[in-house]
């Protein structure tokens, strides 16, 4: 009943500052939650919840016992959270990151992207035909500067042809990914992260899990054509779409990679967007 007490004078304590914290709190909450949805900390995350959903009932309801074990602990599973969430955790900064600063891996003209596209998108379909293993990385805000240091630098204009080349069975540069920023090859033969993921088929082998992997820590787009069959993968946020054919691969990374004319993505062109939004429906 003491305990009630003291949580009922602290909610009549609330002034409009606090409100505001506790909104703000609410709304980071709510953006790391949807960043995080359906990843394999989703699961995680519930529980942790519930366990400290279980520190106000245990006050409240003088469960001395569970009270003290359960905030003693919170210290060192804060400390766990943080280790065994790094990837998430860097994922939700590098989203934080990517609102606020405008993309730089995409290059700006739409004509050179559309160029970049056609050349990756001819290549890819051409290797689809001959069934040779592929694995291109396209980089977008997430910068993959470890990643390149773990293959070779290439520094070419993207063409289909260097594309094809790189990738010919037993030739150095074939194996690992290659990186693409703005309109060029940066590095081939570089090491992706496998995915860690239980849900992902048993068919799949290491290069589309290494696809998979990069694009749940990063925003990057990556392409796999599979050895075996010559199928044309897209891995993004973490999910894997298979058998795209040359038209649908060339619409999905348009829609991807192209920005639309005159979109501001950065938070202050959202302010003004919803100003303008507002002041239109006013
Ligand atoms: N971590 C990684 N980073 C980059 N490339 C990788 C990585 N792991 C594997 N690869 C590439 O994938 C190749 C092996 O592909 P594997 O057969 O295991 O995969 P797969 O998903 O079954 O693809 P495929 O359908 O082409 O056989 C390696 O030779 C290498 O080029």
């Amino acid at each position: 009943m003491e305990n009630l007490n003291v949580i009922l004078n602290t909610v009549k304590n609330i002034n409009v500052t606090s409100a505001i914290d506790i909104l703000v709190v609410a709304y980071l909450i709510y953006r790391a939650y949807k960043i995080i949805k359906e990843t394999r900390a989703e699961q995680l995350l519930k529980g942790i919840l519930l366990i400290l959903l279980l520190i106000p009932v245990s006050f409240i309801l003088n469960l001395t016992m569970v009270y003290t074990i359960i905030s003693k602990t919170i210290t060192i599973g804060v400390l766990s959270i943080i280790i065994i969430f790094q990837p998430e955790i860097r994922r939700v900064l590098e989203h934080i990151g990517r609102s606020t600063f405008t993309e730089r891996g995409v290059p700006r003209q739409d004509e050179s992207i559309e160029k970049v596209i056609r050349e990756i998108t001819t290549a890819v379909d051409n290797m689809s035909e001959s069934k040779t293993g592929a694995l291109i990385v396209i980089e977008r805000t997430t910068g993959l500067g470890e990643i390149l240091g773990s293959g070779t630098i290439v520094d070419a204009v993207v063409s289909a042809s260097l594309l094809e080349n790189i990738f010919v069975p037993n030739t150095p540069l074939h194996d690992g990914a290659t990186i693409i920023r703005m309109n060029r090859i940066l590095a081939s033969g570089c090491v992706l992260p496998l995915t860690g993921s239980q849900e992902i088929s048993k068919k799949l082998g290491t290069r589309h899990r290494a696809a998979i992997g990069l694009s749940e820590v990063s925003d990057a787009v990556v392409l796999v054509v599979s050895e075996e069959t010559g199928t044309i993968s897209l891995a993004v946020n973490g999910k894997l779409v298979r058998n795209y054919d040359r038209e649908r691969l060339q619409a999905i990374l348009t829609k991807i990679l192209k920005k639309e004319e005159g979109k501001d993505e950065s938070i202050r062109g959202r302010v003004r967007e919803w100003l303008r939004t507002k002041k239109t429906t006013s």
